[in-house]
């Protein structure tokens, strides 16, 4: 008699697969740069021809932003590694947790875990869906694009052993946007109001918005239904609230107003007390960690500023976990 293969019931063939940017594996200027040597390869992040593009990168970027990077990582590494995967392996535990009939994992787009590797595990382990859920609020053709890519080429390897279902973003998901609220109001609470409220976003270039990437009007809209589910703060006002863009890497022009820039304007009109927050990054990373609480923190104070305030990314937080674990099991019963 031939056997038909059946899953166990308590083995899930589905499973949510959280995806996020990478990190290198330690904070040295080696791992670094071989980091940065996958990251920088990726025509969705750089799209010059590689006959311009291998020579700056292998001779000149590399060499050079490998042991200057190093440090600042060494700054902000945590017990258990990089702040970035520390917080998404949290994430997607806690979201585990919320999801008993689901396996949830996570993977990184460049370095370690890969996707391919935590796809191939899976699969061993009897998994047949993925609900992917690239770990970015905003959809960008930089970022959400880039592990679509590679979802698309592990499907198609896999042919109909595997289906993955992509969520592409989630910028305006009522519970995530009342998860970021709640986290600002929670530190008001808890500190004061500043003067201002900055939403520092990760940049893109503006050549790729003008080709019709929806980051910039995704952005726009997070920061305009957080402002509004802040709306009953007692003395805040819309109007104190700002939308910027941190962290341009190369020499043509990135999404304005800068965040550095704005925070010098800031300090020199008087403004002593600013919050900051960072609603496009899913977790801590060294975009946040270090660029916002060490250096532009720096050239606040140094431009006459008394007090940059960061408020964290949700992490691990319940409510986060929440929302997102909602979000993928609606997904995964769309489908079925
Ligand atoms: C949150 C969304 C992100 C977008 C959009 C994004 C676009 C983008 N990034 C670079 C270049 C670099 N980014 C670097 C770090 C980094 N970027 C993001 C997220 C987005 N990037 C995160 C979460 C991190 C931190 C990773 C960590 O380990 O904590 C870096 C590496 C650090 C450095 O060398 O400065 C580079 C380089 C480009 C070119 C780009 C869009 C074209
Ligand atoms: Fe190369
Ligand atoms: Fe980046």
């Amino acid at each position: 008699m031939r056997m038909t293969p059946t899953t166990p019931a308590s083995v899930p063939d589905t499973a949510v697969l959280l995806v996020n940017l990478g990190t290198p594996d330690a904070p040295t200027a080696p791992a670094v740069r071989r980091y940065l040597a996958e990251f920088l390869h990726d025509h969705r992040v750089v799209a010059l021809s590689r006959w311009l593009w291998c020579p700056i990168l292998h001779f000149i970027i590399l060499p050079l932003r490998g042991p200057k990077v190093a440090k600042k990582y060494a700054q902000i590494w945590m017990e258990g590694g990089s702040p970035l995967a520390v917080h998404t392996r949290d994430l997607a535990a806690a979201m585990q947790d919320r999801l008993p009939g689901l396996r949830v994992a996570w993977a990184m787009r460049y370095g370690n875990p890969s996707m391919a590797a935590t796809v191939a595990a899976l699969r061993a382990d009897g998994v047949r869906r993925i609900v992917l859920l690239p770990l970015y609020p905003q959809y960008s053709t930089t970022t959400t694009a880039s592990v679509t890519d590679v979802a698309e080429r592990l499907a198609r390897e896999a042919g109909d052993a595997l289906r993955i279902d992509t969520i592409v973003d989630y910028h305006l998901d009522p519970a995530w946007i009342a998860a970021v609220a709640d986290s600002i109001r929670e530190h008001w609470a808890q500190h004061g109001r500043g003067e201002r409220l900055l939403f520092s976003f990760h940049g893109i270039p503006q050549r790729l918005v003008d080709a019709g990437d929806p980051y910039r009007t995704q952005s726009q809209a997070s920061v305009d239904a957080i402002v509004a589910a802040l709306a009953d703060v007692p003395g805040f006002e819309p109007a104190q609230a700002m939308l910027t863009f941190q962290s341009r890497f190369g020499r043509e022009p990135w999404l304005q107003p800068y965040t550095d820039k704005t925070l010098e304007a800031l300090a020199a009109q008087g403004l002593k007390r600013i919050d900051i927050v960072c609603p496009g990054f899913a977790v801590d990373c060294l975009e946040t960690l270090e660029e916002i609480t060490v250096e532009n923190d720096a050239l606040f104070r140094a431009a006459g500023g008394d007090a940059l305030r960061y408020i964290p990314c949700l992490n691990a937080a319940p409510a986060h976990a929440d929302a997102l674990a909602a979000l993928a099991r609606r997904r995964v019963e769309e489908n079925r």
